[in-house]
């Protein structure tokens, strides 16, 4: 067993006194409405709140009372939770099944810092890589970074996949605002040739300049991308060694850069301790840099290692992520929670929802403990949502009178970056009606509208029941007083650890992926057989043959 884990965490969860006692408490709580638990306690709304680096957290309308709370503390405690943040922040490797640490805390840790692996402090690579990312970023926004005909740099291809793009991708959505309006930056990912077509189909490849993200640089979708736009580029230049000044790379894996054919000054690295979902504040976020500038993007360092600094610190009760991460835990195996929507009043965060599925579900989708057992409790929800007012016509029925149980999560600003309708008052009407419909939504999931007040506001009674909302419905709201790159830095690092928080408790590994591992293998063996067109036997299941068959078939047929 490794030295990190408290004997608690390694034993059965469910069998811990907390947990045990978090049962027997669950069916009080059930039984309260959240009508009734504002009603017993006037201050709960102001109460049941927290705030760090610039995030102010209101869970009041969570089904929780002070009992429940002390239990989640007590439970996070019994499994061990301050060891594993120190062991984190350590440099420990904690990622077990890849014997290695888990460390995008240093991505952001402030120069002068020490944080040893292997007894080598990363804090001064961390430093070095960040000014050379800085230079070329300099270079490219101001035009001295020429292409290969002599012509300025206008568009950034970001070519990568999973966390070597939903990172980069929704953090250059959200601080668009802070982008420069001369360069325009396009994301590609899927290996559908669609992508990059459209990505490139209206660019001018002598002014543009393709970032092939992996840390990995064996990850076939971006691989065949990168040949693709690489084949793109010298078609359209005509010469080979345009390659030199239209690409550059971001990986782990100088040799597979160098194979590809970019030059060793032209590749960016990070390490193998930053997980590839925890890695948009390495050089993974070099096209967010070059669209926002090096000073826009240590802002946004500063603002995750804000909220480290409060994660690390900061009493259990008092700890965002904590408190974030326990409330899951708490929906999930005591509510009997699956799913958990993430709803942005805020435009720039569209991407916010896309990028939490990775960061929460590949980290803690996983069904074997630390120490090899079967778990035998419900880990990561599933996470899905829209940007606040979009959501609200399609799927916020089923939030306020649908059958399942969804927590949500609200997240809005006070001041808007775009004020289009100033009123009298000085404030902007259109965000004011923004934020209104966050706060309303709140307000209607918890407290509903009884058949009562329903009735008494003149409904016809064959109808009222089903203009009645139970409420009871679970939320937090976290607000901060404007994005920037530094609310969006610390409001990653507060998922990040949230997610890192649950999985302590849950006693599983965060940090790895091996669940996506058997889908690349067998894509791997099924291209190769549909590449062999004549190839005649099959040797999958009757409903692969068959699928194979027809696609094979209709594809020869195919003009
Ligand atoms: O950055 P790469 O090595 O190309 O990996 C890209 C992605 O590959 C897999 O899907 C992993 O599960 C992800 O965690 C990773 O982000």
């Amino acid at each position: 067993m490794n030295d990190f884990l408290s004997e608690a965490a390694s034993a059965d969860l469910t069998r811990t006194p907390a947990w045990q006692a978090l049962g027997a408490h669950h069916t009080h709580v059930r039984a309260q409405h959240l009508r009734e638990l504002f009603a017993q306690d006037p201050q709960r709304g102001e109460r049941l709140t927290a705030e760090a680096a610039g995030w102010y957290l209101d869970y009041s309308k969570q089904r929780v009372t002070d009992e429940t709370l002390r239990l989640l503390l007590a439970l996070a405690e019994q499994c061990g939770l301050p060891a594993r943040i120190a062991a984190m922040f350590r440099g420990d490797a904690i990622n077990t099944t890849e014997h290695r640490a888990a460390l995008h805390t240093a991505l952001r840790a402030p120069e002068g810092t020490q944080i040893l692996v292997d007894g080598i402090d990363v804090v001064p690579e961390v430093h070095a890589v960040l000014r050379r990312m800085a230079a070329f970023a300099d270079a490219v926004r101001s035009g001295a970074w020429r292409g290969h005909s002599g012509k300025r740099i206008r568009n950034i291809v970001n070519i990568g996949i999973g966390g070597s793009d939903l990172g980069p991708v929704m953090a250059y959505e959200a601080l668009r605002h802070y982008s420069q309006r001369d360069l325009c930056c396009r994301f590609v990912s899927n290996v559908d040739a669609t992508a990059l077509a459209e990505a490139t189909r209206d660019l001018d490849a002598a002014e543009t300049l393709f970032i092939v993200c992996s840390k990995t640089f064996t990850t076939l979708e971006t691989l065949t991308n990168a040949h693709a736009a690489r084949a793109w580029c010298v078609a359209q230049l005509g010469d080979e060694a345009a390659v030199a000044r239209h690409f550059v790379a971001v990986s782990t894996n100088a040799e597979g850069v160098a194979k590809f054919g970019i030059a060793p000054k032209n590749m960016f690295e990070f390490w193998d301790w930053v997980g590839g979902r925890y890695s948009m504040d390495s050089a993974i976020g070099l096209s967010l840099m070059v669209a926002i500038g090096p000073e826009q993007f240590r802002d946004m360092l500063a603002g995750f290692h804000a909220m480290d600094q409060h994660f690390q610190s900061a009493p259990l009760a008092q700890n965002l992520p904590v408190l974030i991460g326990l409330l899951a835990v708490w929906n999930t195996n005591f509510l009997g929670a699956q799913t958990q929507a993430v709803l942005p009043y805020a435009q720039y965060l569209s991407r916010f929802p896309a990028y939490l599925q990775q960061l929460t579900m590949e980290s803690n989708g996983k069904h074997m403990t630390l120490d090899g057992a079967r778990v035998g409790y419900a880990t990561s929800p599933i996470v899905w949502g829209e940007p606040g007012t979009n959501g609200q016509h399609s799927f916020y029925q089923l939030l306020h009178q649908g059958t399942p149980i969804v927590p949500c999560d609200f997240i809005g600003f006070c001041q808007t970056l775009n004020p289009l309708a100033p009123d009298a008052s000085g404030s902007d009407s259109q965000h004011n009606l923004l934020m209104a419909n966050c706060f309303a939504q709140t307000e209607a999931l918890a407290f509903g509208r009884t058949l009562q007040q329903v009735l008494a506001g003149g409904a016809d009674p064959a109808v009222a029941p089903h203009r009645s909302f139970e409420g009871n419905r679970p939320s937090s709201t976290l607000l901060a007083e404007r994005l920037t790159p530094h609310s969006l830095g610390a409001l990653v690092a507060l998922y990040e650890h949230s997610v890192f928080t649950q999985g302590v408790v849950w006693n599983i590994d965060s940090f790895d992926q091996w669940g996506v591992e058997l889908g690349k293998v067998l894509a791997g063996t099924t291209a190769k057989e549909l590449a062999a067109l004549d190839a005649p036997q099959l040797a999958h299941d009757s409903s692969t043959n068959a699928l194979m068959q027809r696609y094979r078939k209709l594809r020869k047929e195919t003009p």
